[in-house]
C-alpha cells in the first residue's frame, strides 16, 4: 500500500447469519452445513474507499446503515465475510462503551491495561498515567472497579487513554455525546489538535459535528457506500435525502418558496418580541435553559494581566438566573479584576455549542471607542451585555470570556477563560440549525390565484 495511505478498504462485505429461533442455531451445528437453518443478512456489501494519511473523514448514515460494522472491521474486532482492509500505523478506537475494559478492575488498572494493549511500554505508561487520569477527571472513582461507573465515566476514561497513546489513526464513534458538555468540548479540542498530524475516522449522526471536524465524508446506506466526497457536499446531500424521505412519509410534494414581493414594507424593528413566545411558553416546547454556576477554575490562557471573577446570566432587571427561557431578554454580567494597569479595556464573550462551534458573541469595543475604560492594577470592573436569548436546540452550551486591551484589530489578550459558564437547553421548539432567532413577525396569508377562475 502506498505510504501516503492510512486505510484502504477493498470490496468489504459482512454477512450475518440470522436464526429465527435459538434451537435453529443448535440444529445448524448438528447438521454441519447439510441443511441451512438461518437466513443471511448482508450488513455491509462491497464497500471500497481509501483514507489518505492525515485526512479527517466522517462516516454518516441512518441507524443500521452499517457504520459500526464498518469501523469494527477496520479495528479488527469483527471479521469481514469478504474483502480486504489494509492499515498503516497504530490505531486507537473509541467505538463501544466499556469495550476492552474489565468490569472487575479499577479505572486506573483498566487505563494501564488499555494503554499497554495500544502499544505503550511500562515506562511510557508510568510517565503518562497522571496525565491520563487528569484528562479523565473522574476523581476518586479512578480507584473503584469500573463496573460501578456511569456511561459518562467510561467515556471519559476510554477517551483519556486513546488521547495519550500516540495513535496514528483514531476512530471515534459519537459515543462522545454521552459525556457532559465540558468533557465533549475537551474531546473536540483534542480531536481538532489531533487532526493536525493524525488520521481521524469520525462517526456521527450529527452532520454539524462532521462538518465541524472532517474534510471528507462517506455516506453509508443499507450497508453500501451511497456517496463520498467533500464533507459539505456529502452532508448536504444526506440532509436533503432525509428531508425528502420525511416529505414522502408526510405525503407532501416538494415545496417551492414564493418569490418575495418587490416592495414589501420594512419589518418592524425593536422591541423584538416573538409573537409566538406567549404560546410557546405555555407549551412543552418552551425553551427551558438551565444555567450552571460560574466555573472559577475554568482553563484560561492569555498574558495573565486580568482575572475573571464572576460571570452571571441575569434577567432584564439584573437578578441572577438559574433557569432562563430562550427568546426572552437577559443580561450577561462579567466581573473582572485587573492585575496590571490597563489603558483600553475590552471585554467580550462567545457562546459555543457542545462541539465548540461559535454560535454568537460580542464585545465592548465599539461602545467604548470614544472614551475607553482605563483601570489600575487591583481594580475591579464589570461588563454587561443585554440581549434576547436565541432559542437554543436541546443540548449543552458554554460561554468563553475574553479580556483584552487595545483595539478590535490590535490588542493583547490578558485572559481568555474557556467554558466559564455552562448552560443546558432541555426543551425546545427548534431542532435544526444552530440556534433559533426570535421572530419579530411571521405571516401566512392567502394572496389570490395565478389565473382568476372563469365564472
Ligand atoms: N451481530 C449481529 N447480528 C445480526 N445483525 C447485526 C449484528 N450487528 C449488527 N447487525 C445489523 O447490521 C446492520 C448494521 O448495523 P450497524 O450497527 O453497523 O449500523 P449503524 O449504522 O452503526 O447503526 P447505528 O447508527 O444505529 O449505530 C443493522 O441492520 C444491524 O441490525
Amino acid at each position: 500500500m502506498s505510504s501516503e495511505l492510512a486505510i484502504r478498504v477493498d470490496r468489504l462485505s459482512k454477512c450475518y447469519q440470522i436464526y429465527d429461533r435459538p434451537q435453529d442455531r443448535l440444529k445448524q451445528s448438528l447438521w454441519r452445513g447439510r441443511r441451512q437453518f438461518f437466513h443471511e443478512f448482508w450488513a455491509m456489501h462491497d464497500v471500497s474507499f481509501q483514507v489518505a494519511r492525515g485526512e479527517t473523514v466522517g462516516i454518516i448514515g441512518r441507524n443500521g446503515s452499517g457504520k459500526s460494522t464498518l469501523l469494527q472491521m477496520i479495528c479488527a474486532t469483527l471479521t469481514p465475510t469478504a474483502g480486504e482492509i489494509a492499515i498503516t500505523g497504530r490505531v486507537a478506537a473509541l467505538l463501544e462503551l466499556g469495550a476492552g475494559f474489565n468490569p472487575e478492575f479499577t479505572g486506573r488498572e483498566n487505563a494501564r491495561m488499555n494503554a499497554a494493549l495500544l502499544g505503550l511500554t511500562p515506562a511510557e505508561i508510568d510517565a503518562r498515567i497522571p496525565s491520563i487520569l487528569a484528562f479523565a477527571d473522574i476523581g476518586e472513582f479512578v480507584d473503584q472497579p469500573v463496573k460501578t461507573y456511569s456511561s459518562g465515566m467510561f467515556v471519559r476514561l476510554a477517551f483519556a487513554v486513546i488521547a495519550h497513546v500516540d495513535a496514528d489513526i483514531l476512530i471515534v464513534d459519537e459515543a462522545l455525546a454521552v459525556g457532559d458538555g465540558f468533557f465533549t468540548q475537551k474531546c473536540m479540542r483534542f480531536l481538532r489538535q489531533f487532526r493536525e498530524t493524525g488520521t481521524l475516522l469520525f462517526v456521527s449522526h450529527d452532520t454539524s459535528a462532521v462538518l465541524n471536524l472532517c474534510d471528507r465524508a462517506i455516506w453509508l446506506e443499507r450497508g453500501a457506500l451511497r456517496l463520498e466526497g467533500p464533507a459539505k457536499a456529502v452532508c448536504e446531500a444526506y440532509l436533503a435525502d432525509i428531508s425528502d424521505q420525511q416529505r414522502r412519509e408526510l405525503g407532501v410534494s416538494s415545496i417551492t418558496a414564493p418569490t418575495p414581493e418587490p416592495n414589501v414594507a420594512e419589518p418592524p424593528r425593536l422591541p423584538v418580541v416573538d409573537q409566538r413566545l406567549a404560546t410557546l411558553d405555555q407549551s412543552r416546547f418552551r425553551n427551558d435553559i438551565e444555567i450552571f454556576s460560574f466555573q472559577p477554575d475554568a482553563a484560561s490562557h492569555g498574558s495573565g494581566g486580568a482575572r475573571v471573577l464572576d460571570v452571571e446570566l441575569q434577567d432584564a432587571r439584573g437578578a441572577p438566573l438559574s433557569w432562563a427561557v430562550g427568546g426572552h431578554a437577559v443580561q450577561l454580567a462579567i466581573q473582572v479584576e485587573a492585575l496590571i494597569d490597563m489603558a483600553r479595556v475590552i471585554v467580550g464573550f462567545f457562546v459555543k455549542d457542545r462541539l465548540g462551534q461559535l454560535l454568537f458573541g460580542d464585545n465592548t469595543f465599539l461602545t467604548r471607542t470614544e472614551n475607553p475604560l482605563a483601570v489600575g492594577a487591583g481594580e475591579r470592573f464589570e461588563a454587561r451585555f443585554g440581549f434576547n436569548l436565541p432559542i437554543l436546540p436541546p443540548g449543552e452550551y458554554s460561554v468563553d470570556i475574553g479580556v483584552a486591551e487595545g483595539t478590535q484589530a490590535e490588542h493583547v489578550h490578558h485572559c481568555w477563560a474557556h467554558d466559564a459558564l455552562l448552560f443546558r437547553a432541555h426543551t425546545s421548539s427548534v431542532t435544526t440549525g444552530l440556534v433559533g432567532i426570535p421572530m419579530t413577525s411571521i405571516a401566512l396569508e392567502r394572496i389570490g390565484r395565478d389565473r382568476p377562475s372563469a365564472s
